[in-house]
């Protein structure tokens, strides 16, 4: 039965990413400065076509025209915070999905409230590290190291199924085990390295890459969020043989993406059921 359910998520992981590369979604970013360049070669590695556009002035016209958003609070200031909630609205109103990325959520009232009103407009998925997804559930400041997690990503297990029943989003919550829930449903996806946490921005890369993969299979958001999680992760580990530290792994983790094939990803992709 195991062994099944692992093939079926392999094949799943296989069409999500095969479809991604057919499609080249179009994906509106608006991240933070540190994620710009990784965020869209991630996205290029993947077959999905990134556009880094925030300004304000040019949603009504673009936004209307994407596959799905993905919006990242990591160096938020109080001048971008119109145009990702614009961003958002256009992009719910055009009934495009939109994924949110609540980069240090705990580490100030400002980006706590801003969360939360990001939040309010309707983000198919959430996907933060640990203690992103419980400083959220909190609705409190504090218990974070900056963008970086002070805890592991099952302490936020059931945080992440109140927030996912409380804002009708799946939530995933990343770390050793990358966690997906609707609020019913809970899956592990247990694929990836350590040395990843020694890279700025994978967190910010993968959440681009779940909001390509819920472009090609909007019915299917829960699914495409837990078959992203695990196609990075399957993408590191080819990567991490080839590689001597986070700044050759970086580099590996592109060329892994670009190339993975399907007998790696039914082998690979670790995805169950918790
Ligand atoms: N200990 C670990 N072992 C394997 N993969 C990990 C580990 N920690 C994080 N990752 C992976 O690194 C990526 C970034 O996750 P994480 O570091 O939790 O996000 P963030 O950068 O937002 O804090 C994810 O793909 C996650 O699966
Ligand atoms: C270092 C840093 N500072 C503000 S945003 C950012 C990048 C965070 O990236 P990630 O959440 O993927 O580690
Ligand atoms: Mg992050």
């Amino acid at each position: 039965m195991e062994d099944e359910t692992k093939n079926n998520w392999g094949s799943t992981a296989w069409a999500h990413l095969s479809s991604t590369r057919q499609h080249s979604p179009l994906i509106q970013c608006i991240t933070n400065f540190v994620s710009m360049d990784f965020m869209a070669n991630t996205l290029l590695a993947a077959g999905a076509s990134p556009a880094m556009l925030h300004s304000l002035q040019e949603i009504p016209d673009f936004t209307p025209n994407i596959n799905a958003l993905c919006i990242n609070i990591g160096t938020l200031t109080a001048d971008w915070l119109p145009a990702m909630k614009m961003a958002a609205e256009v992009a719910v109103k055009a009934g495009k999905p939109w994924v949110l990325d609540p980069v240090a959520a705990g580490a100030s009232k400002f980006r706590l409230e801003a969360c939360i009103e990001l939040v309010k407009l309707k983000p198919c998925v959430i996907r933060g590290n640990g203690s992103e997804i419980l400083a959220l559930f909190r609705a409190s400041v504090g218990s974070t190291k900056g963008v970086d997690s002070m805890h592991d990503s099952t302490d936020a297990i059931e945080a992440a199924k109140s927030l996912a029943e409380a804002s009708g989003c799946i939530v995933a919550v990343s770390g050793a085990v990358d966690i997906v829930t609707d609020g019913k449903r809970v899956v592990g996806a247990r694929n990836g390295v350590a040395m990843l946490q020694k890279i700025t921005a994978t967190g910010c890369s993968v959440t681009a890459l779940i909001a390509a993969f819920v472009a090609v299979d909007p019915v299917h958001a829960f699914e495409a969020t837990a078959t992203a999680l695990s196609i990075f992760g399957v993408a590191a580990e080819m990567a991490i043989d080839l590689s001597k530290g986070p700044a050759s792994l970086r580099m590996h983790l592109i060329d892994s993406l670009y190339g993975l094939d399907h007998s790696t990803v039914l082998k690979r992709v670790n995805i169950t059921s918790l």
